[in-house]
């Protein structure tokens, strides 16, 4: 049997980016096609090794070969990734800053943060965490890094921060640069600078996603971080009763201002349900149903997901080792939104590139 690059490249033409509502050949995304014989092999490049379509664009490659060209087709899909990103994200290597904020303190957005990252590292990709919360950086902790100290070099007058490395990410916390037990009186333009100082003077190196934990509510931090650096988007945390969701509103309202505008990644609802440890089946709304959901029908974002309230996600942040690392039902859930969030990247890359419809 004999077919050639150009029968490949049509069929495959067929298959759509179900988020980016284009062919797969338009985008750019089929390379590296080898014909032998009856064999065929072909690369697939993914806009993230966290993709939640994998599979599915996968089957629908070969389920084209085989309905265009010929069923007896051996075919070999090799599925990658190219992380993308928008012009320049001004810190230089690291192709996108994703924000994690929420309009409450203690709704768990550092430990979404923290499992995010740690989650998208997971899948394959290159990231780093920054540790923003200024008031309660709580990220040492959930690394078990309480004391730590980055080296920092001086380099042709500059200072370099060199970012701690633990679990495959490379992670700086404000934490790293204060006292725990000194109540640090930051004025404005002190934070400002200190915050700027984690993106401008650390060594990034390439970086896929950096991901910022915000500090709670709105403030000097949030402009500071979203005017001096482009951020893809922000995932907002919340948690599902009434006064937490009325404050998600108003920190989704920040980022909506004219001024700032970052686009909305989506709402992840945290402590959305309780489940005992022995019946994992069982689902207790405690703080009533769907909250989160709402808010994101309500401000037009996607919503991401719901993590349970459990035992072991507080266990694991106070023993310094995140529960996405371990395997548990609950660590599905952290994969599941770093997926979307990932996904949600993608989008906004693609449309801010003109490369969606
Ligand atoms: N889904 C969950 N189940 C059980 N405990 C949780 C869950 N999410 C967070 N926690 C726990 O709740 C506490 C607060 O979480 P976390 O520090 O992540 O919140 P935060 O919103 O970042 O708070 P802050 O106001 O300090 O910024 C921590 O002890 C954490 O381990």
């Amino acid at each position: 049997m004999t077919f050639t690059k150009e029968q490949v490249l049509a069929a495959l033409g067929n298959v759509e980016e179900p988020d980016l509502k284009k062919d797969l050949v338009t985008l750019n995304m089929i390379q590296d096609i080898v014909i032998d014989g009856d064999k065929l092999s072909f690369s697939v490049i993914l806009t993230t090794p966290a993709c939640p379509l994998k599979a599915m664009i996968e089957n629908a490659c070969r389920n084209a070969i085989s309905h265009f060209i010929s069923k007896d087709i051996q075919v070999t899909v090799n599925m990658t990734s190219r992380v993308t990103t928008q012009k320049n994200t001004g810190v230089p290597g690291v192709k996108n800053i994703i924000a994690v904020a929420s309009g409450k303190g203690g709704v768990g957005k550092s430990t979404v943060a923290v499992n995010l990252a740690l989650g998208l590292a997971k899948s394959g990709a290159k990231v780093g965490l920054i540790d923003a919360d200024i008031y309660g950086p709580s990220i040492p902790i959930m690394f078990g890094l309480e004391g730590a100290r980055p080296n920092a070099t001086q380099v042709e007058g500059k200072t370099r921060i060199e970012p701690i490395e633990k679990y495959g990410i490379k992670l700086l916390s404000i934490g790293f640069f204060t006292d725990p037990n000194q109540p640090v009186p930051w004025r404005g333009p002190m934070v400002s600078t200190a915050v700027k100082q984690l993106f401008n003077d650390a060594d990034w190196g390439e970086l896929d996603y950096l991901v910022v934990d915000l500090p709670p509510g709105t403030g000097d931090i949030h402009i500071t971080v979203t005017q001096s650096f482009p951020v893809t988007g922000a995932v907002i945390v919340t948690t599902p009763q009434n006064v937490a969701l009325a404050d998600a509103k108003k920190g989704v309202g920040m980022f909506m201002m004219d001024a700032i505008n970052v686009p909305i990644l989506g709402v992840i609802e945290n402590m959305a349900y309780f489940t005992p440890a022995e019946l994992p089946e069982n689902k207790y709304y405690i703080f009533g149903q769907d909250g989160g959901k709402n808010l994101a029908a309500q401000i037009d974002a996607p919503f991401l997901g719901e993590l349970p309230l459990v035992k072991a996600i507080s266990e694991s942040g106070d023993a310094g080792k995140p529960l996405v690392l371990e395997d548990s039902v609950t660590t599905n859930a952290f994969i599941t939104i770093a997926e979307r969030v990932a996904q949600q990247v993608a989008i906004a890359n693609a449309k801010a590139n003109g490369k969606a419809q």
